[in-house]
């Protein structure tokens, strides 16, 4: 099992915001979370990657125990890309660089060999070849998103977990989201996606796993209609330039 959560409890100040939670996702699952606005989505994909601590039960990704006293996070085989907060923080860095980060991990501040190539390699996977030596402040937030989710996928992950990697996407760059990921799949990766409706994902997906009020009320392959949890609705999109700008979604 790549995944394995059982009896998993967490409380966030006074909130419990995920009970009784109970998932295991097998290599080459694409499994895409859903549920209403504050169902507890990203809380359970940050316990996956080892961003939340649980409260009680057991979480093990890779074999890792992310619940114990001493949590070991196997993020050499993972990739993270989080509800969407663009890829600046005012530092100027380039989409390059932010994609370097992705290579970098406690032991060592240098990527290695081949670092670069890797890097162009996964901007052009998200069609940001050509940006490559851009500040990222000058990139659309669709574009930032796509550097977030390239700096992701240059650690050639073996679980990739996004959360709401549609949000502010034009449908083509939703179209080629689907292809990125679905060659992760062809390779055996695991990929566990938070989303609002499964667009063009839905192709892909191979389970549905829904929540509400911090539990699972549905774990399997069919997705139930947009009736069966009406509350959910996509976040407002950030202000920024009009994703669809012809100048910006070129290939993506
Ligand atoms: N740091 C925190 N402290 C206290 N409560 C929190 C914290 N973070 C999240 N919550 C609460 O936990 C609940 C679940 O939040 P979470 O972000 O996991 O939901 P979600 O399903 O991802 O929602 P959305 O679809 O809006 O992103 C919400 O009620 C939220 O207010």
């Amino acid at each position: 099992m790549v995944l394995r959560i059982d009896d998993l409890d967490v409380t966030l100040g006074s909130n419990p915001v995920l009970r009784g939670i109970g998932l295991a996702v097998a290599a080459g699952e694409v499994v895409a979370v859903l549920g209403p606005n504050g169902s507890g989505k990203s809380t359970l994909v940050k316990t996956v990657t080892g961003l939340v601590a649980p409260d009680r039960g057991r979480v093990r990704v890779f074999g890792a125990d992310l619940a114990g006293p001493h949590r070991q996070v196997p993020w050499q085989r993972l990739g993270y890309v989080p509800q969407r907060t663009g890829a600046t923080t005012g530092v100027p860095a380039t989409a390059l660089e932010v994609v370097a980060s992705g290579l970098l991990h406690r032991r060592s501040l240098r990527p290695g060999r081949g670092a670069r190539r890797r890097c162009l390699d996964a901007l052009a996977e998200v069609g940001l070849a050509d940006r490559a030596g851009d500040s990222v402040q000058v990139l659309s937030g669709g574009q930032q998103q796509r550097v977030l989710i390239a700096r992701a996928l240059v650690r050639e992950p073996d679980l990739l977990v996004l959360d709401e990697p549609l949000s502010g996407m034009d449908r083509a760059s939703m179209e080629a989201l689907a292809g990125t990921l679905g060659r992760l799949r062809e390779r055996g990766a695991t990929v566990l996606v938070v989303l609002h409706d499964l667009g063009p994902l839905e192709r892909l997906i191979t389970r549905t796993v829904v929540l509400e009020g911090g539990r699972v009320v549905h774990d399997g392959p069919v997705a139930p209609g947009p009736e069966e949890h009406p509350e959910a609705h996509p976040h407002p999109e950030t202000p920024g330039r009009p994703p669809t700008a012809p100048d910006l979604e070129r290939n993506w």
